[in-house]
Order: structure tokens, then C-alpha cells, then sequence
């Protein structure tokens, strides 16, 4: 099988293992785990902010986000595809109790300034008001599009305006910055706390990191507890999460490959993809997609359905270039 369904299937390589074995470790809930101190002040320098919490999952570093940020009742902006909306269980709601406002974003994820300004709600007595603004960088939904900074500042300063924190998904934020040939701290100018994924296409087995201020942390790590998430001796995780930090300068191949596979998909009757900007591949389909996607894992080539016409395919460091031509071998039979 060449597992194109997600950039979550990478597998650690045996650098990664050989570091988790050999990991100083320490009781991470008292502070005290070498390796995850030194992954979180690695995180918080790359990212420049000035704290960062290691977290088991990327969905758990949104929501602890969420419920570090907002008060009970409150509403969310958050775009009507992103990931926090639409595929955390409703978890802004049962964990944070807080009310979702979408707002559909352009073609791209994009929102624009004056829709954070039409969904603001001011607090009064009838209402608990705007307790935050989610954003998505590169949006997943619309094709791991590499969103630009400027655009990030623009809706996170219209947010700020009105005193509302700014939270950045960057599940794939490295992929952006890769994209952009921008430093990934530079989308963290404006927004008050960011979580980046380790264990996607950067190839960890677990991990996420949560970063921001040291107030917003020392909050966050309090949540992070509540949650369950307070983990012990996780140098485990932090060691191969500090190697794979590293691979984010390989990114950019696996943007190459997906410019290729979405070129062969696109050549294939029936499909259409348009190029990629980044390790995401959206091939459109008049067929079902779900039909489409048990035609190309028969055909030992694994995608997920993105919609009903909707298919996507994920490059990642454990594919390489003869498995985009085999790939695509398998698609074009898994179609015919
Ligand atoms: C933008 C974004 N933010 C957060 C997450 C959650 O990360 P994890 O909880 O899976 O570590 C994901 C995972 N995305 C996964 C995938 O793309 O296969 C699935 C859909 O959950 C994501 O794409």
C-alpha cells in the first residue's frame, strides 16, 4: 500500500527510535523532563514566541487552546472548513462550552479582516461576546493552501482591535512557511498562540507543541492537565520530536512530489487536480469519491474521500518518487 491518505501515517525512522531509547527523562508534570524542556524551547525559538507546551495531539493543542483562551458561553470565529470546526467532535462546545461562529473563508481559507469585524460580537447583557478567533495555516479543507503572513496579520489585527485572542492552527505550518520561503515565525506575529504538529509530515510518532506567551502557557499547561494531557516521562516522544523539527527542510520535496502526482492525476480520465501548494493533493471527480477510494486501495494506493467529488492524496517523507509514479499506475487502473 502507498499510504497517500495523510502526512499523520509517517513513520518514525530509526534515528527517531534510537533517540526515544536513549532519552533523558524526567516527570514532565513536575517540569522536570530534560528532553521535553529542551523540545518546547526548541519549538518557542523557531517559532519566536516565548514559551511552548508539548502536546500528544494536535487536536488536543487546539482545544486546550480554546479552553485556555475563552470563557464559558462565549463565541468563536472560526472558518466553516477548518479543522477546529469541523472534525474535533465538537470538541469547543464539550470541552470549552463556548458557541461557534463560522465564517466561510475564500476559495483558499482566507478570511478577511471585515468578516472578523461583522462576526465580533460585543459582550453586554444579553450576550457573552467574541472570546476568540481560530485561524488555519495551511488550510487542510481547501487543499493544504499556504496561506500568506500578511493575510494571517490582517484578520488577527481586525481581532485584536476588539481585544479577542488570536489562535493558529499550524498543524502544517512548517509546510507553509516551506511553501512561502518564509520563516515560520513570521505567521506568529499577530496571533496569540499557534500549535504545530510534529508527528505529520516532519515524521514524529506523537506530538504536538502548543506556543505563545509564558502567561498564556503557564495557563495552557494548567488545561493541558485538566484534559488529561500532563504526561510523565515523555522525553520518550520530545527526542524523536526534536529530530524530526529538523526535517522541516525536506518539506519542500515532498511539495515537488505532490506537484508531480497531482500532474499524473490530472492526465487520468476522469480526474482533475489542480497543482498543489504544498504536500496536499485535491483530485476532483464526477464519480463518488468513496467509490474512487476503494477503487485505488484495491489498487494498493490509500486516499480519503474529501467531500462526494472530492478525493485527496497526502505526500509525506515515506513517499518517494517511484511510489508517486506507482501511485499514480494505481490510479489510473483503480479508474478505468
Ligand atoms: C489542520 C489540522 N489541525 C489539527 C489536526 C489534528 O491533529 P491530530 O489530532 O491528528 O494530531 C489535523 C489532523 N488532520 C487529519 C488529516 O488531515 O488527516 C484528520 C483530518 O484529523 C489537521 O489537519
Amino acid at each position: 500500500m502507498i499510504d497517500l491518505r495523510s502526512d499523520t501515517v509517517t513513520r518514525p525512522d530509526d534515528a527517531m527510535r534510537t533517540a526515544a531509547r536513549d532519552a533523558e527523562v524526567g516527570d514532565d508534570v513536575y517540569g522536570e523532563d530534560p528532553t521535553v524542556n529542551e523540545l518546547e524551547a526548541r519549538v518557542a525559538d523557531v517559532l519566536g514566541t516565548e514559551d511552548a507546551l508539548l502536546v500528544p495531539s494536535g487536536t488536543m493543542g487546539n482545544q486546550v487552546a480554546v479552553r485556555t483562551h475563552t470563557e464559558r458561553g462565549e463565541e468563536a470565529i472560526l472558518e466553516r472548513e477548518s479543522h477546529v470546526y469541523k472534525w474535533e467532535l465538537g470538541g469547543v462546545a464539550q470541552h470549552s462550552g463556548v458557541q461557534t461562529r463560522p465564517v466561510d473563508g475564500d476559495e483558499r481559507g482566507v478570511v478577511a479582516p471585515e468578516q472578523v469585524r461583522d462576526a465580533y460580537v460585543e459582550a453586554d447583557g444579553h450576550r457573552a461576546g467574541t472570546g476568540l478567533l481560530a485561524l488555519e495555516n495551511t488550510h487542510n479543507s481547501k487543499g493544504g493552501t499556504a496561506i500568506a503572513p500578511e493575510a494571517i496579520d490582517a484578520a488577527a489585527a481586525a481581532a485584536r482591535e476588539r481585544g479577542v485572542p488570536v489562535h493558529l492552527d499550524g498543524a502544517r505550518l512548517f509546510n507553509a512557511a516551506a511553501a512561502l520561503e518564509v520563516p515560520a515565525e513570521r505567521f506568529t506575529r499577530e496571533v496569540d498562540s499557534v500549535m504545530v504538529c510534529l508527528s505529520k509530515g516532519l515524521g514524529a510518532p506523537v506530538g504536538s507543541v502548543l506556543a505563545g506567551s509564558e502567561a498564556f502557557v503557564e495557563r495552557a499547561r494548567r488545561v493541558r492537565k485538566l484534559m488529561g494531557g500532563g504526561m510523565r516521562q515523555a522525553g520518550i516522544l520530545a527526542a524523536p520530536g526534536l529530530l524530526a523539527l529538523e526535517n522541516r527542510d525536506r518539506l519542500a520535496e515532498d511539495h515537488e512530489r505532490a506537484r508531480r502526482l497531482a500532474a499524473g492525476i490530472d492526465q487520468i480520465g476522469g480526474l482533475a487536480a489542480d497543482e498543489p501548494e504544498t504536500n496536499i493533493v485535491v483530485a476532483r471527480t464526477d464519480a463518488s469519491a468513496d467509490e474512487v477510494v476503494a477503487a485505488c486501495e484495491r489498487e494498493g494506493v490509500g486516499c480519503v474521500a474529501f467531500g462526494e467529488h472530492r478525493v485527496r492524496f497526502c505526500t509525506h517523507w515515506n513517499v518517494d518518487d517511484e511510489d508517486v509514479e506507482r501511485a499514480l499506475d494505481g490510479v489510473e487502473r483503480a479508474v478505468d
